[in-house]
């Protein structure tokens, strides 16, 4: 629709409600109004009205309504015309104003000659204004002379009871029902058109429920009523329009749009909405009502055809028209339809009705649920309650509780205090008598002992004279055996002198042959030159001179034989290392394959000023002995002595000797370890007694020794040695093995295991790092790898390096290249833990754990060396009973070579600590033992 089609709808609707029709249709389309309104056309649309109230309610009020036959014998109550804007004829105004009845009208209006394309024109307009607003249109003055019709009601509601729902009254509330009312009123004036018009069966629908407007109008299509036939369309489309707008039912065309039938929509708006939650509980929308009255076919106005009102227009005159049969059926399709309409809303309201019933059953549910929850709520507020008293009541008991154990506390304390004081009275009182009886008992004792003194001296002097005379009958025997004795001891220094200048000798003779070989050497690059020389003198002397022949010969002799004598020498020098190696075991094995040496440190700058007493007896070039002076006793007569410590060893290092002496001492069993034998070297003593310092300094045993090692394999190399070195850094901590150059956060977590090859005396270790010690450069990046991985697996309260074993184990493989001899030796250097006691200690948790564990370790070495001293062949040796023992079992006893050094600290505060660390060198040392065996077995 376009927008002047809008303006003109909206015009129309003002129009129709305020009745003022004529002027606003002076836009565009004739007014209908325009033409006279006569009496006639008043009755026409009585009998219109008539029509559409012809469908009284099944409740009628017993009014009885009058049939269209009835009423078109009444006189008609003039109303007057709506005012035109057209002057009206005079046949139009004596129509109108002399009221005169219908048929004459009727029949005058056909009578009337003018030209039938204008009057078409106005006749259409009026035929659809009566026909369609009717005396809606006309001014309320009127109202009050004629009848009721749809427009009058439109305008202002009648009271249902009173008379029945119009056709407009549907019209407005429900669109859908206006078709058959403007069906109905456009029909009539033309369906028996006495004039022969022709008429189209097939009515011209252009738009909405005014279409049978339009179909009573078509009837006019043929010509000459074409011009007609336009005008009718569009105002039918208007009309239509006006409907749609209307009032409440503006919603309609959209319902028409949507597809719903237009009845159902009527009645349901308006729309009830379905709650979300129960407590919106739907209620029945509220219903249109259904126009309760049905149109009844029996006040059809069939029952007087032939007075039909007539619309009023041009043709009214010329046309009688009521089509009952019809009209009839029209009525009765109607009747039907509002059936239909009346049983959907019958079963719609039903279904809402048990809609509702079915809310209000949970309404009533939930009801119970909201009671049944407040009574839970409120019985829970009551046991909060309760219980928020029984807790007041609870502190109140524990507060009173407390103040009554404070008071009862401090009672005792007071009591506690009166009784110490009590008893430390009654104590002093008995110290004071004890003491005076004491003195006294002292001075008793002192006269008797005094008596008995003198009485023992007579008795001991007596005893003395006879012990002197049987001593001396015993010192003779006694002289003779120590005789006995000296001449053994004699004998067997002389073997080991003896030994010692093979040794000596051996060493000479190997001195001498490395001497010889490095002569021939250079004999041997002498005669190369001269070969060299002679080769070029050969080509000069090629000239068969016999002399110079001879010469070459002799000289090719002699080189010969400086060659033959070279390899001899070479053959002679490497049995004499074989020689050697076996001379050096034996040597080491006459020193003994357990040795102690014993180490003091000096005094440092940050200790204690207080030193012990350490006297070096033999001091010289081989001291091996030391004396500890033990700490001050008193005897009972308050005389205070010192006891001397002797102890002897195989060495002794003052605290003037350096690395460098001690490495001298050691370097033969290094030469060992290369020779293919396993070595161990073990410090041993209490915490900063300097066992690292002698091991891990920068020129400690294990730098000198590689140094040596590698410079030793160099010079094997001439005789036809390779050597390989491997070297890894052992932690024993807590009985547990860690890595030191692997990575120290997985330090205690990651296992090793130890595992022993005895046939070849070999020890392998899983999971453990090994560095192929190259050049000695090496092992100076490997002692502070290890020291770092140390110091972070330390914390502050656990200096690991003295709570652990450290072992750096050396792997000295040779193979020679000349002879196929093969050689694998292990030197173990290793740094033990602190050897002080546990009782000295006054170690507690983890501390505690630790000293345990070292001092297992430690007894169980001194167990081990105690085992391999007694030297039972194939008896127990226990090493498993700790894992420093296990892990140095091919180390200890059997080929292998041990040295102990037992590390002394200088101080008088460690003195006890010092004489514990060696008397436990000295039972090592006292396993020597098992060397003179060997020397036997040799
Ligand atoms: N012969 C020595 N000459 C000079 N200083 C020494 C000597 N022996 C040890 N020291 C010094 O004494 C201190 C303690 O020595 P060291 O750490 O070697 O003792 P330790 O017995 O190995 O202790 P720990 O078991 O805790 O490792 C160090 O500062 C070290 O330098």
């Amino acid at each position: 629709m376009d927008h002047n089609n809008e303006n003109s709808v909206g015009s129309r609707v003002s129009t129709i409600k305020g009745g003022t029709l004529i002027e606003q249709f002076a836009s565009g389309i004739r007014p209908p109004s325009q033409i006279p309104t006569a009496g006639k056309l008043f009755e026409m649309s009585a009998a219109a009205t008539n029509a559409r109230s012809s469908m009284p309610p099944p409740q009628a009020n017993g009014l009885k309504r009058k049939t269209l036959a009835e009423r078109a014998g009444e006189t008609e109550r003039a109303a007057p015309a709506p005012p035109s804007s057209r002057p009206v004829s005079a046949y139009v105004r004596a129509t109108s104003l002399a009221g005169v009845p219908r048929e004459t009208s009727f029949s005058s209006s056909v009578s009337s000659s003018r030209p039938s394309s204008v009057a078409s024109t106005r006749n259409v307009s009026n035929s659809s204004y009566s026909s369609t607003v009717g005396p809606g249109s006309r001014p309320p003055s009127t109202q009050s002379y004629r009848p009721q019709s749809a427009m009058s009601r439109l305008q202002k509601p009648a009271p249902s009871l009173n008379r029945p729902a119009t056709s407009l009254e549907v019209h407005e509330e429900e669109p859908g029902t206006v078709r058959n009312f403007g069906k109905r009123k456009g029909r009539t004036p033309f369906s028996s058109n006495p004039q022969g018009i022709p008429q189209s069966k097939k009515p011209l629908r252009i738009g909405g429920s005014y279409d049978t407007l339009v179909s009573c109008s078509s009837q006019w299509e043929s010509e000459p009523f074409k011009a007609f036939t336009i005008r009718e369309a569009s105002l039918s489309t208007a009309f239509n329009c006006l409907t749609l707008n209307n009032g409440s039912a503006q919603s309609a065309p959209k319902a028409e749009m949507d597809g719903a039938p237009r009845s159902s929509r009527a009645l349901s708006t308006p729309k009830a909405e379905v709650p979300q939650t129960p407590s919106q509980i739907p209620k029945l929308a509220p219903r249109v009502a259904v126009p309760a009255e049905t149109p009844s076919p029996s006040k059809s106005p069939q029952k007087s055809p032939k007075k039909l009102p007539v619309f009023l227009n041009r043709f009214s005159n010329d046309v009688i028209a009521w089509d009952t049969e019809s009209r009839l059926d029209e009525m009765e399709n109607m009747y039907s339809h509002l059936k239909e309409k009346w049983n959907g809303a019958t079963t719609e309201s039903n279904s809402l009705r048990e809609m509702m019933a079915v809310y209000k059953i949970r309404i009533t549910e939930l009801e119970a649920i909201r009671t049944q929850l407040s009574s839970s709520n409120a019985a829970l507020q009551i046991d909060l309650n309760t219980t928020k008293a029984q807790l007041a009541t609870s502190s109140e008991a524990l507060d009173d509780a407390k103040r009554f154990q404070n008071i009862r506390l401090d009672d005792m304390q007071r009591q506690h205090r009166r009784e110490i004081d009590d008893v430390r009275h009654d104590a002093e009182t008995d110290q004071r008598r004890l003491v005076r009886e004491h003195t006294e008992k002292l001075s008793d004792l002192e006269r008797t002992l005094n008596n008995a003194l003198e009485d023992e001296k007579t008795r001991h002097q007596r005893e003395v004279q006879a012990l002197t005379n049987e001593g001396a009958s015993t010192q003779q025997e006694k002289d003779k055996e120590l005789e006995k004795q000296v001449k053994a001891y004699q004998t067997l220094e002389d073997d080991f002198r003896m030994c010692k200048s093979d040794i000596v000798k051996e060493q000479d003779l190997n001195h001498e042959l490395r001497t010889k070989i490095s002569k021939l050497t250079g004999n041997i690059a002498n005669l190369e030159n001269s070969v060299q020389r002679l080769e070029g003198h050969i080509h000069f002397l090629e000239s068969d001179n016999k002399s110079q022949s001879q010469a070459f010969a002799d000289l090719e002799a002699r080189m010969q034989n400086a060659l033959r004598s070279a390899a001899e020498a070479n053959v002679k020098l490497r049995t004499e290392e074989t020689l050697r190696r076996k001379l050096h075991n034996q040597v080491q094995e006459l020193k003994g394959n357990i040795r102690v040496f014993c180490r003091v440190r000096p005094s440092l700058e940050g200790d204690a000023t207080d030193t012990a007493r350490i006297a070096y007896p033999d001091d010289g070039t081989d001291s091996k002995e030391v004396e500890v002076m033990g700490p001050e006793e008193k005897s009972s007569l308050g005389n205070i002595t010192t006891r001397k410590h002797p102890f002897a060893f195989d060495r002794v290092f003052g605290p003037n000797s350096n690395n460098q002496d001690i490495f001298g001492e050691i370097s033969q069993l290094v030469q060992s370890a290369l020779d293919g034998y396993n070595v161990c070297i073990f410090c041993y003593g209490q915490t900063g007694s300097g066992k690292t310092f002698t091991m891990s300094a920068s020129d400690g045993m294990i730098p000198l020794a590689v140094n040596q090692i590698y410079d030793t394999a160099k010079s094997l190399e001439e005789m036809g040695w390779k050597y390989k070195m491997e070297g890894s850094f052992i932690e024993v901590y807590n009985e547990v093995l860690n890595d030191l150059l692997g990575k120290a956060d997985e330090f205690d977590k990651k296992k090793h295991e130890i595992k022993h090859d005895m046939q070849k005396g070999k020890t392998m270790i899983t999971d453990i790092t090994t560095v192929d010690l190259d050049s000695p450069g090496k092992v100076g990046s490997i002692l502070q790898r290890a020291t770092a991985n140390r110091s972070v697996a330390s914390t502050k309260a656990n200096e690991r390096s003295s709570r652990s074993h450290s072992v750096f184990i050396l792997k000295l493989i040779g193979e020679n290249s000349v002879t196929g001899e093969k050689s694998e030796g292990t030197l173990n250097l290793v740094d033990l833990a602190g050897s002080e006691r546990l009782a000295h200690s006054g170690a507690i948790g983890e501390r505690l754990k630790e000293t345990q564990s070292i001092n297992k370790s430690l007894s169980c070495l001194g167990d081990v060396i105690g085992a391999l001293g007694q030297g039972k062949e194939g008896g127990h040796v226990p090493y498993r009973n700790s894992k420093l023992t296990y892990l140095l079992q091919t180390s200890l006893g059997g080929n292998s070579k041990t040295l102990m050094f037992v590390m002394v600290s200088p101080l008088q505060a460690h003195l006890s600590e010092t004489l514990t660390s060696l008397k436990f060198a000295t039972k090592v040392h006292n396993t020597h033992i098992g060397t003179a065996k060997k020397q036997t077995k040799a």
